[in-house]
């Protein structure tokens, strides 16, 4: 089953005059257990597609799914959790008192709230300030207390917009690993970003949002693949090279040796290698930056 659909959609607003077309025939589809990364250059309509998804806002045009059922209707956000990308809490309440009324929005038990807030307190290393107003909070422990909130009733789909933008580099590192555990868990996961290596790290499929419509998809095998300018073939050093590029062999130990090769030559050299029965022991993608990518896919 799909968790997310959106087909075709557009969105228009309107400022002081002017007309911004936000989305413009967007398609996205996220399938159950996906950790997809929703990437795409300032203001090309992210936040947009997360609001229509959660209802905060309507499209002018085209259908929004969630697991099946129209995102305009309650029912379809009963199974999600959700993390704006700038959370904002009654500041006088404390971290626990904002998972006790997460737990009691989504009809927890105080039982299971109390036992679920203490673990996750801990996870998101906020034992120690969780009786303390959040206004006393800085940004990344107000985020991390909106994850927590986010996730107390064990959604089946995760929703997050710039999830990761306030935090320190450890902090990113334990929300990774907790997207992660929870994507394990079988959680879908749907998440912006602009940090690229924190999408690039974790995502098994990555979308690329470009002038409000879907740019580019690319799986994590494409990705490997899209994002591989050239090839290390590491061969067993018996033989000698063909002659078009014995220059460029290195010597990696006693018995292997590496040749570099660019993608569009790849076959040609492994059908001449073959041919000489050369012991080829690995072929390992050279990956260009997915930052590079997203620099080229941003400028055309
Ligand atoms: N309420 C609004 N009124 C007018 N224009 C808006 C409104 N919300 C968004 N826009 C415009 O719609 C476009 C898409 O905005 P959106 O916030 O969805 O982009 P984004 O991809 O999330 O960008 P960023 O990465 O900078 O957060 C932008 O041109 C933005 O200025």
């Amino acid at each position: 089953m799909k968790a997310v659909e959106c087909d075709n959609i557009f969105k228009q607003f309107k400022y002081k005059g002017e007309k911004i077309q936000a989305l413009n025939g967007l398609d996205l589809h996220i399938e159950e257990g996906e950790m997809y990364g929703f990437l795409g250059p300032n203001g090309a309509g992210k936040s947009t597609t997360i609001k229509i998804l959660m209802d905060f806002i309507r499209a002018d045009k085209g259908s929004t799914k969630i697991f099946g059922i129209d995102s305009k209707g309650v029912k379809s956000r009963a199974k999600i959790g959700f993390l704006p990308e700038n959370p904002v809490f009654m500041d006088n309440l404390t971290g626990r008192e904002i998972l006790r009324f997460a737990g009691k929005s989504h009809g927890i038990d105080s039982y299971e709230i109390n036992k679920k807030s203490k673990e996750l307190l801990k996870r998101v290393e906020l034992t120690e300030a969780s009786d303390r107003a959040v206004r006393k909070y800085s940004k990344g422990m107000i985020q991390r207390i909106g994850f927590a909130a986010a996730i107390i009733h064990a959604p089946e789909l995760l929703i997050l917009d710039e999830p990761m933008s306030g935090l320190d580099p450890l902090g990113r590192v334990l929300f990774k690993d907790m997207l992660k555990e929870l994507n394990e868990k079988g959680t879908t996961i749907f998440f912006s970003s602009h940090i690229i290596p924190d999408i690039e790290d974790i995502c098994t499929k990555i979308g690329i949002i470009k002038n409000g419509r879907m740019y580019n998809e690319i799986d994590d095998t494409e990705l490997k693949y899209y994002s591989t300018e050239s090839f290390r073939i590491i061969y067993r050093d018996e033989g000698v090279l063909p002659a078009e590029f014995k220059d460029d062999a290195v010597k990696v130990s006693e018995e292997l040796s590496s040749v570099n090769v660019s993608k569009s030559r790849l076959d040609l050299v492994l059908s001449k290698m073959k041919e000489e029965n050369f012991d080829i022991v690995d072929i390992q993608p050279q990956k260009k930056d997915l930052e590079d990518l997203f620099v080229e896919i941003s400028e055309k």
